[in-house]
């Protein structure tokens, strides 16, 4: 059989890596080459050489909202960048680029249009990225977790279908979780996702709440690169990782209640695995919102509870929890997510550039 060439691009973060990693695992490796254009150092690279692809790295700038003199910089290298792209594009000559945005996603799209090339996008949050928002007009589809988010978009190219979740999150076994954490049967276990980067207050609460938090849990705390406090390596129910791969789908069915960012892809993962949830989703000083209209959306169709990161103590950790506690079979009967699966939709939308 003839192979096709796909491109995929997205990153700068693992929520921009981790749904193209889900279609690429779904693609018939007779029908397709799939080849990954990212950024030169960030998560991307480490995420998609372990699976073996062609990885290709070009230079590419952060898009700000604000005045800053790394500005005039950065135009420079998203001009390289699409320079870069639209050379390797040249010699891949593929059939489509799949975009799950990301800064570095941009002078991809825009090498990709500048050749004729179709161009689907997938927007995660409820509100458009900065990348995607400039993406979509070079798009031929654009695709969206959320409902709401639709509404940002053309019409006449706009398709919901919710995230696109990797197949190997919902084959995770109990007990294989619990032999790999070291964990007992005695004490529910507690997941703390602070987003695929980390996330300082929350890990810093977190800590400082351990003696009451591990009365009642076994924590599992994914606290993100470079963020693992080594003095805690001995404490009793209590493991940290920088961030796990493999092993996440063992944990996550392990997992009794889980307290997370409002990325969009992990609490997707989350309410598809049925899990109730604390969101804290990252602030308006910290980002441009998006997880805090993630996190209501979700709080709103009773999917999980939310709290702010400004309101984030000890006690109000604490409080929130037994809340969540005392709700959770309510949470749990109302995660049944509307939309159907996402995963197919994308593959099935692929499959007809063949
Ligand atoms: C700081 C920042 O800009 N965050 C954004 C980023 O979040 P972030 O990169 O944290 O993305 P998400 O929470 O959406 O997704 C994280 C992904 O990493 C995986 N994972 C995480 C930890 C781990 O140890 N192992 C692992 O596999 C999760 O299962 C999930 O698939 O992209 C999201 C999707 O556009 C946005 O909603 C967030 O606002």
């Amino acid at each position: 059989m003839n192979k096709q060439s796909i491109v995929f691009t997205g990153g700068g973060s693992a929520g921009h890596v981790t749904p193209n990693i889900a279609i690429i695992n779904e693609l018939s490796k007779n029908e397709w080459k799939v080849h990954y254009i990212g950024s030169k150092k960030g998560i991307e690279k480490e995420l998609i050489t372990k699976m073996g692809l062609p990885y290709y790295g070009i230079s590419s700038g952060k898009l700000r909202r604000y005045m800053d003199a790394e500005n005039v910089k950065d135009v420079f290298r998203v001009l390289k960048g699409i320079m870069e792209a639209r050379s390797l594009l040249k010699k891949i000559n593929p059939k489509l680029v799949f975009s799950k945005g990301g800064f570095v996603s941009v002078p991809v799209i825009i090498a990709a249009s500048s050749l004729k090339i179709p161009i689907y996008i997938h927007e995660s949050d409820l509100t458009p990225g900065l990348a995607n928002k400039i993406s979509q007009r070079f798009s031929t589809k654009i695709f969206t977790s959320f409902e709401e988010a639709a509404k940002h978009f053309p019409a006449n190219k706009t398709v919901v279908i919710g995230s696109p979740i990797r197949k190997e999150i919902f084959s995770g076994d109990k007990e294989r979780g619990k032999k790999y954490l070291g964990f007992t049967k005695e004490r529910p276990i507690l997941t703390v996702m602070g987003g695929s980067l980390g996330a300082k207050k929350i890990n810093e609460t977190v800590r400082d709440s351990l003696q009451e938090l591990t009365a009642k849990y076994q924590i599992v705390h994914l606290c993100g690169k470079g963020q693992k406090d080594d003095s805690l390596d001995n404490t009793t129910s209590y493991r940290q990782f920088e961030y796990v791969n493999e092993e996440l789908s063992d944990i996550l069915a392990a997992t009794d209640t889980i307290v997370t960012r409002g990325g969009s892809n992990a609490i997707f993962e989350f309410l598809a695995l049925k899990i109730p949830m604390l969101i804290i989703p990252l602030t308006k000083k910290q980002s441009r919102g998006d997880q805090i209209l993630n996190a209501e959306a979700f709080t709103k169709k009773g999917y999980s509870l939310t709290l702010d990161e400004e309101k984030l103590t000890k006690n109000s950790l604490i409080e929130s929890l037994e809340n969540l506690e005392k709700n959770r079979e309510k949470i749990i009967s109302m995660q049944t997510s509307p939309m159907g699966d996402a995963l197919s939709v994308l593959i099935k939308e692929i499959q007809s550039n063949r």
